[in-house]
């Protein structure tokens, strides 16, 4: 058994005593009383010795508590400064007036009689000015008004107490070897070659570290910035843009009717404000009533530009990739944004009203359905997932749609988002003629699987017992 000459020195002292105490033994070693702790700890990891932890609670008077000690209790102040009675106006003067009444009143000491205080004549002591004087032996509840009231305070003290165990006894009697040990050496050690001849301490290499906890950053921050990182070096820009945004490209400009479910209250946060709408709506406009110059026939009826004014939290970061490609009609256009957006979702395990979404979109005169396959393929690989299919979707503004799903042990195919080609009915409107990819998936969605969380708002609790253990390096989160 390995002990270090601290543990060897408590243990022989423990043999003499039995029982001691960290502050009797810290005189004795000439050790604080702290260290013997930690050496008694040790020592009780090897059965050697065992450590008592005892807690205890004393209360004490806080400086007020001490101060009403000699001057009385407010109630007791006030009781004494009138005659008989006195008006509830002069009482009022009193610097402990308020506090006083309540507790005179309810210690029956006085009764209020048509605005006037007039004493009962028994105003015996009351129980928290006979215990305020005797802390220690005030029943709980007394305790806990005097804490109340502001009057004293608890404290915690710990004591310890260390005993010799039967093994400590049986390994001492054997006996112990007391020579110095060498923990560190120094430079003249070594060169002079006196190392050899030093009793070296020797390392536990089966003991643990302690560990420590250097500030990281944020496990979804991290994998954000990956998303990021993988598009930059898969050629993307990326694109910002406000959470606020209008109805009109929130929705109209995808070619969402008028009176599509996504736009209702209950799915959306509608705010207060208008905003104005863009050049070129009027096409927006004709789309949705006839199909404009296109071969569609639109969703028809009458298109209201009121409601394209509105202005919501955006529920999709869609918004912004329309809006890139309405000011960027020519190709080449290879975007990306990822950023939080908001629904009116009930709060669960799998649903928060606000969460994180990475769009990209790429145009160019010859791009196919396949290009946007291979796109997601790509990405979601060097995500770190291997198997990706996809299946038949339908949103209201790309065709064909599809949704794109990864494979994981534990739970079968996931689906992780939405991709397809824009519709004409959406590219038409800002004169762009070549095909758009579009892709949108729940990087929350991707967080939860990556890193095995059973529920969401793991991510944005901040939980420091979790985001301390989250591992930052291996390329998997
Ligand atoms: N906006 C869709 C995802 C999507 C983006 C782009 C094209 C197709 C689908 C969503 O929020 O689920």
């Amino acid at each position: 058994m390995q002990l270090t000459l601290n543990e060897k020195r408590l243990l022989l002292e423990l043999v003499k005593c039995g029982t001691t105490t960290p502050e009797e033994m810290g005189v004795i070693l000439d050790r604080p009383a702290d260290s013997v702790v930690q050496y008694g700890g040790l020592l009780s990891q090897k059965d050697l010795a065992t450590v008592e932890r005892n807690v205890t609670t004393t209360l004490s008077l806080t400086e007020e508590g001490t101060r009403y000690l000699s001057e009385g209790l407010p109630e007791r102040q006030l009781y004494n400064s009138f005659g008989d009675s006195s008006s509830m106006a002069d009482l009022n003067k009193h610097p402990h007036a308020k506090i006083g009444l309540g507790w005179m009143k309810r210690l029956g000491w006085v009764k209020i009689e048509s605005g006037n205080v007039i004493k009962t004549g028994d105003a015996s002591l009351s129980s928290l000015e006979i215990h305020v004087k005797n802390l220690d032996n005030a029943p709980a509840d007394i305790k806990k008004e005097l804490i109340k009231r502001g009057l004293a305070t608890e404290e915690e003290s710990v004591r310890y107490v260390i005993s010799i165990t039967e093994l400590g006894q049986k390994l001492a009697a054997a006996g112990i070897d007391l020579s110095e040990e060498t923990g560190t050496l120094t430079a003249d050690q070594i060169s002079s070659g006196a190392w050899k001849d030093l009793t070296l301490r020797r390392y536990d290499i089966n003991k643990h570290p302690r560990p420590v906890w250097p500030g990281k950053i944020h496990p979804y921050q991290r994998m954000i910035d990956e998303m990021r990182r993988i598009l930059l070096d898969m050629g993307f820009t990326e694109l910002h843009g406000s959470i606020v945004q209008g109805a009109f490209w929130n929705f109209d400009a995808l070619f969402q009717p008028q009176d599509h479910p996504a736009r209702e209250m209950q799915d959306t946060f509608h705010l207060a404000g208008k905003q104005d709408l863009p050049e070129g709506w009027e096409k927006v406009r004709d789309m949705h009533e006839t199909g404009g110059n296109t071969s569609s026939t639109g969703w028809g009826g009458k298109w209201d530009p009121e409601k394209a004014k509105a202005t919501v939290l955006r529920t999709h970061t869609t918004s912004l990739s329309i809006q890139h490609l309405a000011a960027h009609p020519k190709p080449p256009v290879k975007a990306f944004c990822i950023g939080r957006v908001y629904r009116r979702e009930a709060i669960d395990p799998t649903h928060l009203p606000e969460f994180e979404q990475l769009e990209g979109i790429v145009m160019d005169d010859n791009v196919t359905f396949r290009n946007l396959l291979g796109f997601l393929k790509e990405f979601y690989t060097r995500m770190g997932f291997e198997s990706v299919r996809f299946r038949p979707g339908y949103f209201p503004y790309t065709e064909p749609s599809v949704e794109p799903e990864v494979y994981i042990e534990e739970l079968g195919w996931v689906e992780l988002g939405g991709a397809g080609i824009f519709r004409e009915e959406v590219t038409a409107p800002w004169g762009i003629t070549c095909p758009v990819l579009a892709w949108g998936l729940g990087v929350s969605r991707v967080a939860m699987l990556r890193m095995g969380l059973t529920d969401l708002r793991q991510l944005y609790q901040s939980d420091i017992d979790w985001v301390r253990q989250m591992p930052t390096h291996g390329g998997r989160c």
